[in-house]
């Protein structure tokens, strides 16, 4: 398999300073990205998902080589991205849905005339790529406008465009869909498939909108507290199934495993049991249940695991 993108024990730590009192600080560190491991082949398109704080946006910085990983070996089309970041720039395109490349007081044009001269685009290519974004993205009545007059979903697709001007073989999306309406959406992602299957173009795609990734990507890799917690088919997540919390609860003494309708016994250790029941529903009843039938001591409610709670969100999108 031809990998493009390449990632091997990559760790990023922060090392944050706290003020804990009038003159006091603590030094701290973050370990924002662990251990972290895997590979895209070439014309891929991967969907990279995690809760906020999981480490997604410190991966896409090191793979651009804003960031300087604190450990392990990462390459981007056989590029260090840290050491030769100019170099790689030319093979990449980022578009970060929260944030414009674009200037936001010209008219469109003058931005992608901007990336021909910055990036060196042969003027035949440029054209070519011109008029071919400007096709497939609807954005010919938008090219003298100012930037600061488009609505979000023309500058979405006018900064797609921009990403893509220079033919890089990798595009990092960052949200790109978010704060669009339907019709934005489904224009933004039918363009993206279209590149995609065109040129090849290898795409790493972060959203919070699983939509994206069920249209977008046959592959999804999920991140949670820097590591990687799942990759596989999104279906597979799916089928992780219906998630579960666990409640944890102590008896006072050992007892065997109590019974508690839509409720069953997972583990047992001494007198401490581990119910799990559907993440869906209130541990109100359970609790009721129990403590007037079992001596409880103390209790406690664990929420389902990243996998699970992607699966369960993933299924509530499907029904909805
Ligand atoms: N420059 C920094 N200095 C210190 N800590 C940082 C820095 N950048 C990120 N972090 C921390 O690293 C962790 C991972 O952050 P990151 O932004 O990569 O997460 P994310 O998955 O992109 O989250 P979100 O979905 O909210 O954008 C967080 O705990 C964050 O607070």
């Amino acid at each position: 398999m031809d990998e493009f993108i390449a990632l091997e024990r990559v760790e990023k730590v922060f090392e944050v300073r706290r003020r804990t009192g009038f003159l006091r600080r603590e030094r701290r560190e973050v370990r924002a990205v662990d251990s972290l491991s895997f590979t895209v082949a070439r014309g891929e398109m991967v969907g990279y998902i995690g809760p906020n704080g999981a480490g997604k946006s410190t991966t896409i910085k090191m793979l651009t080589g804003i960031l300087t990983p604190s450990g392990g070996r990462l390459r981007v089309a056989g590029i260090d991205p840290a050491r030769e970041r100019a170099r790689l720039a030319h093979r990449i395109g980022v578009v970060f849905g929260q944030r414009t490349t674009l200037w936001w007081d010209l008219p469109l044009i003058d931005s992608y005339r901007l990336a021909h001269r910055m990036y060196r685009i042969p003027d035949a290519r440029y054209r070519e790529n011109l008029d071919r974004m400007v096709e497939l993205l609807e954005l010919g009545d938008l090219l003298d406008v100012p930037v600061r007059q488009l609505s979000l979903g023309q500058r979405m697709r006018g900064d797609i465009a921009a990403a893509l001007l220079h033919d890089p073989d990798v595009l990092y999306l960052d949200e790109p869909t978010i704060g669009l309406d339907v019709v934005s959406k489904a224009k933004v992602r039918g363009f993206l498939r279209e590149v995609n299957a065109e040129r090849g173009t290898t795409v790493l795609l972060t959203t919070h909108d699983l939509q994206d990734i069920e249209q977008l990507c046959s592959r999804v890799m999920v991140i949670d507290h820097g590591r990687l917690v799942y990759d596989g088919r999104l279906a597979g997540l799916h089928e992780a199934g219906e998630s579960e919390r666990t409640l944890v609860v102590d008896l006072e003494r050992e007892l065997p495993p109590v019974e508690v309708p839509a409720a069953r016994v997972v583990r047992v250790e001494g007198p401490r049991q581990w119910l799990a029941f559907p993440a869906g529903q209130s541990a109100a009843p359970v609790v009721a249940y129990l403590a007037e039938r079992y001596p409880l001591v103390d209790l406690s409610v664990r929420e389902p695991d990243i996998e699970a709670v992607i699966a369960r969100m993933y299924a509530e999108k499907a029904v909805s």
